[in-house]
């Protein structure tokens, strides 16, 4: 049995004047890893932060676990773009505090996991953490909450390979079985094995939304290059 978690209907963006988004539509059920993937530009971050209630639309809806009211939304996703408000001198130990503070879903024994593996320090400053740093601090606090959908927007672009590799890998036992993770990537076979289903914005709408092992079995090649062949025109879509 499947169970809805996203719903999308009918959702327009425009930002001065400029249209961003259109006629979006898009069904994600819980227990899925999604990749997000389209151009620079295509989109991918406004979805994310329309889904997340961070930027508003007055036209069509979004529903989260039956939810289209934003503060009850708010509640059910734990969104990577958050450590904006924190000034430089801020330790992270003082992040994971305000952390535990706002958000009662947030589990301070994940959060410790999480630190301990991505080698966090409680006593470092924000001003002092190199960029793959704070996406790591980044990726813990947003995977210490526990909630059914996650949306990381690219998440590990500082983060060097080997790093990254591990970090993909361990992303499947940080997330409960029926939570729903939605990574946008430019790097898609990185992500690839971790990830069941893609959705692709292409012309300010959702091109195609498959199950990737649908996909591969029918396209006979790796999801980049069909990504690839999208722009090329080789294929039309096919939406789950
Ligand atoms: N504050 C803003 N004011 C005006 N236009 C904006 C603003 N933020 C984003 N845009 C525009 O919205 C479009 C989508 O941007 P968005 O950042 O969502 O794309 P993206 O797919 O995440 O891109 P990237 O892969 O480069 O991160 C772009 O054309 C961008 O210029």
């Amino acid at each position: 049995m499947t169970t809805t978690l996203l719903q999308i209907d009918n959702l327009d963006y425009k930002k001065k004047n400029h249209t961003i988004l259109q006629n979006v539509n898009l069904e994600i059920d819980l227990g899925h890893f999604v990749g997000l993937a389209g151009l620079n530009g295509a989109g991918k971050t406004t979805l994310m932060r329309l889904i997340a209630g961070t930027a508003y639309s007055s036209t069509g809806t979004i529903s989260l676990a039956g939810d289209k009211n934003v503060a009850q939304r708010k509640s059910h996703l734990s969104f990577s773009d958050e450590l904006r408000g924190f000034n430089k001198y801020t330790r992270v130990h003082d992040i994971q505090s305000f952390y535990e503070t706002v958000y009662p879903d947030f589990s301070n024994e994940r959060y410790h996991e999480l630190a301990q593996f991505l080698e966090l320090q409680d006593d470092d400053r924000l001003g002092s953490l190199s960029k793959g740093m704070r996406e790591r601090l980044t990726i813990a606090l947003t995977l210490a909450r526990k909630v059914p959908l996650y949306l990381l927007d690219e998440p590990f672009s500082g983060i060097d390979v080997l790093s990254r590799k591990k970090i993909i890998k361990g992303l499947l036992s940080w997330v409960d079985d029926e939570s729903t993770v939605v990574i946008s990537s430019h790097h898609l076979e990185e992500i690839k094995d971790i990830l069941d289903q893609i959705v692709i914005i292409k012309d300010q709408t959702i091109f195609t939304h498959q199950d990737t092992e649908t996909l591969i079995a029918k396209e006979q090649c790796s999801l980049e290059d069909y990504f690839e062949k999208i722009y090329t025109r080789e294929v039309q879509d096919d939406k789950l």
